[in-house]
């Protein structure tokens, strides 16, 4: 099948970067990318290209070259379905927050809305791929909703789940590790796989493309991060040991990390891992074992999630302890509120539960993010629903410069590794804070020798 239509469904994180580049590298095929929210895709088709809804580094460029030629961002969900031959769905999973499975499963009514509107509108042979990370066997759900239209059309289910991390989402679409795919045995199966193959070999060589069934390709994506974050959450146990016993946090995961069967990648200390993804994959994963009976299995991975909120909290409270047990009315200054560098994504930020841990004991909390602004802020505290939107409104201050941020601050708190960071004067900042002035390095990123020379009491993770 020569494929000359594409259309997403969702224009998130994923869908935009991952439609952008295979619109960019497949000038033959128009991309349509589509989405209920309005204002999101008026933001993709802004004028000016710096205003697109996802900060991304080089996101801007790829999108600037192939918007308007071959790459469209559309609300006529139902225009693009039509008119496509291959339908990516890349629509929000997230937790579930009500009923059974409430605060674990994925809430997968966004994936059968789509599926719905599929069955609906499709009048010839479809290929739908599974983009969003979904449990291993929704493709079977998928599937017996479009086959029971009655309208006489074949759609081929195929999962390719996608391994991008934000911040270098761009490098990672342009140069991926591998791609997945999965998809049934039958002829037409195979064929559909073949179609995608094709898509993807545009610019990715034939040896990173890897096909297997629609359940081990699944089943992977949630695997992947399930390891990923567990070598978070390993470190980080590790690091608390390491300020018990004098060893360096630092110095552990670079002597491991030299041992290749380990790997010195993904071995950063830090104050907890955040992101929309990694929480909710590992809850899934432990209500899909739950739900086999695999209790064993279950707790396993559960003690990953345990792990790193545990790692947020104690965080929160060195703070407290260090400032003599009280932070009552004392300014303490955050330095980055996304999840990571290079993103102005919040979702599940580490920040949003320190901060929330330092508003209970009355702190003030002092915002400076180059990439979030206040109303996310906020709106990131009241979606934990600790107290009213007012008190929140009280205990934050926002500032669009970090000098600013920091005068007469207690302490300061890094809670992302914006490289920008670690540029700033900090004798100026010493000088504008209260005494003794405290620095706690929630990444590691600066070099506590020269704070201390400095004046400032530093502490990092793990040391
Ligand atoms: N954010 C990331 O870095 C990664 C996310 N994923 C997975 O990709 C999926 C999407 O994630 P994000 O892009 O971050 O989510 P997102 O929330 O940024 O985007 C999802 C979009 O889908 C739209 N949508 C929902 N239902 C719709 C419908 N019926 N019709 C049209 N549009 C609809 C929403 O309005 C939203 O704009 C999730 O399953 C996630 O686990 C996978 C790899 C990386
Ligand atoms: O499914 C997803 O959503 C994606 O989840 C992660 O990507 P992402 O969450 O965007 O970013 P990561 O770089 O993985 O970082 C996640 C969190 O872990 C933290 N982290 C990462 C690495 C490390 O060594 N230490 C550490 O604390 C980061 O600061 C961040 O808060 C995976 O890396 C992607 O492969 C996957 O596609």
């Amino acid at each position: 099948m020569k494929i000359t239509k594409i259309c997403c469904i969702g224009a998130g994180y994923v869908g935009g970067p991952t439609m952008a580049v295979i619109a960019q590298k497949c000038p033959q095929i128009q991309v349509t990318v589509v989405d209920l929210n309005k204002e999101r895709i008026a933001a993709w088709n802004d004028e000016n290209i710096a205003n697109i809804p996802i900060y991304e580094p080089g996101l801007d460029k790829i999108v600037g070259e192939a918007r308007g030629r071959n790459l469209f961002f559309s609300t006529d969900v139902e225009k693009a379905i039509d008119e496509a031959q291959i339908i990516f769905i890349s629509v929000n999973t997230p937790t579930k927050t009500y009923g059974k499975g409430k605060g674990m499963a994925a809430d997968l009514k966004y994936i059968e809305l789509c599926a719905r509107q599929i069955a609906s509108v499709a009048k010839d042979n479809k290929i739908v791929v599974e983009k969003s990370t979904l449990p291993v066997r929704t493709a079977e759900a998928i599937k017996s909703i479009l086959d029971n239209t009655g309208n006489g059309v074949q759609f081929q289910i195929l999962s390719n789940p996608e391994f991008l991390a934000e911040g270098t989402a761009v490098q990672d679409l342009l140069n991926p590790d591998r791609i997945l795919i999965g998809g049934d045995p039958s002829e037409e199966g195979q064929s559909a796989i073949q179609a995608l193959v094709a898509v993807y070999s545009n610019w990715v060589s034939a040896d990173k493309i890897l096909t297997t069934n629609v359940w081990s390709s699944e089943l992977s994506k949630l695997t992947a991060n399930a390891f990923l974050a567990q070598r978070i959450s390993s470190i980080n146990a590790m690091s608390e040991l390491c300020e018990k016993t004098g060893a360096d946090v630092n110095e552990v995961a670079k002597a491991i990390g030299m041992d290749s069967r380990i790997g010195s990648k993904f071995l950063k200390a830090s104050v907890g891992f955040g992101g929309s993804c990694f929480q909710k994959d590992i809850l899934n994963l432990v209500y899909i074992a739950k739900s086999y009976g695999l209790n064993e299995v279950a707790d396993y991975w559960e003690q990953v999630i345990i792990m790193n909120d545990h790692q947020k909290r104690r965080f929160s409270n060195n703070i407290v302890q260090t400032l003599y047990n009280t932070v009552s009315d004392k300014k303490i200054t955050f330095l980055g509120w996304a999840f990571k560098k290079d993103t102005n994504d919040t979702r599940e930020s580490a920040a949003i539960y320190v901060a929330d841990d330092l508003i209970n004991e009355h702190a003030k909390v002092a915002v400076y993010d180059p990439k979030v602004s206040r109303k996310k802020v906020l709106a990131d505290l009241d979606y934990l629903e600790t107290r009213a939107a007012s008190t929140n409104e009280d205990r934050i201050m926002s500032f669009d410069n970090p000098y600013e941020a920091c005068a007469n601050a207690h302490a300061v708190a890094i809670l992302t590794e914006w490289d920008e960071f670690i540029q700033y004067d900090w004798q100026k900042i010493y000088d504008s804070m209260q005494k003794p002035a405290f620095v706690f390095d929630g990444r590691n990123i600066l070099d506590g020798a020269a704070l201390e020379a400095i004046g400032f009491v530093y502490q990092g993770i793990g040391s």
